[in-house]
């Protein structure tokens, strides 16, 4: 007999070239499809000292006009061991008409983000519309983001944080290079 909930039916593409094709208003963001793996640093006024992380990120979709975006990051030591789980975050980016992209991201700390911006260029600009936040998250009041496309295979990613009483300011800053470099590009 046959299961309709066997075996997933519609999984995600990775790559531009792979099944379902993307939705025409991915055309701006089919460059980011993949896993991509690097490190970075980052630091803010209340803490006691900058740190050095590690990050896996990834960007899928399913043939609908929206970025599947999931992102895991795991502190590093001084000798760049890693030392414990650190930020996740799991969201959607929708894209609109002229490269408009709208965000919904979602952490473990309890802040759920909705942010606005554009892809263009080999760069998504965006910056918190609303911030919602569970009873007992830090305080958060906006981020902005930047994800630049340097070549096919080099991902740069930088973060401002404006949170716990302080200004918007650099919290992060990474650099990620394509997991299985020049796939379906
Ligand atoms: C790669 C991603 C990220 C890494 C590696 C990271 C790392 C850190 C670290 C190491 C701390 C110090 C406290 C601790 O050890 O947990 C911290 C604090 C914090 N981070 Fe992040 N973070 C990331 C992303 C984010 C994002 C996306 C947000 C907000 C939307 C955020 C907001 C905060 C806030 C509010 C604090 C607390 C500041 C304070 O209480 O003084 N972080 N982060």
């Amino acid at each position: 007999m046959h299961h309709p909930a066997r075996e997933l039916p519609f999984p995600d593409a990775l790559r531009p070239g792979a099944r379902p094709a993307p939705h025409p208003l991915l055309a701006p963001v089919t460059g980011y499809l993949g896993t991509w793996r690097g490190t970075g640093s980052g630091g803010y006024p209340t803490l006691d000292a900058d740190f050095s992380y590690a990050q896996e990120v990834t960007f899928s979709h399913d043939g609908r006009p929206f970025l599947a975006y999931e992102a895991r990051a795991w502190l590093l030591d001084a000798d760049g061991q890693p030392l414990r789980p650190s930020a996740r975050e799991t969201g959607w980016w929708r894209l609109q008409p002229d490269g408009r992209v709208e965000a919904l991201i979602t952490q473990p700390t309890g802040i759920a983000e909705i942010s606005v911006g554009h892809a263009r260029d080999g760069a998504v600009d965006l910056a918190t519309e609303r911030v919602a936040l569970a009873p007992t998250a830090k305080e958060v009041d906006a981020t902005r983001r930047r994800y630049t496309l340097t070549d096919p295979d080099t991902l740069t990613f930088v973060h401002d944080l404006a949170a716990v009483g302080r200004p918007l300011q650099h919290h992060l800053s990474a650099r990620l290079r394509r997991e299985a470099p020049g796939q379906g590009i």
